[in-house]
């Protein structure tokens, strides 16, 4: 099941720069696996903004919640998410 999700981070401005780093370098090392095994099928920076689309593909709405709660920046994040089915004008045939 496909799911568009937004995700805008908010870090506190008073947090120390190296925990910053290291919860950026924890995220990108989970976000490049779950794009590798296929579960991140796109990543997207907002332009101008600390923020993402992003397409997940997962059995359910309860997978993309663990996925989601998993990642190390989820606690400061705002997430918007949009469940998708197939267009039936689409030309694809890979999205289920
Ligand atoms: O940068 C972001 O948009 C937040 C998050 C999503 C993937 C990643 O590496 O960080």
């Amino acid at each position: 099941m496909l799911f568009h999700v937004r995700m805008t981070v908010t870090l506190p401005t008073d947090m120390p720069a190296e925990q910053a780093a290291r919860l950026k370098a924890d995220e990108k090392e989970l976000a490049q696996r779950l794009q590798r095994e296929g579960t991140w099928r796109h990543l997207w920076r907002i332009a101008g903004l600390y923020a993402n689309v992003s397409i997940f593909d997962v059995a359910d709405a309860q997978a993309l919640h663990d996925t989601l709660m998993q990642l190390p920046l989820y606690p400061y994040m705002d997430i918007e998410v949009m469940a998708l089915c197939r267009h039936p004008s689409s030309i694809h045939d890979d999205e289920r």
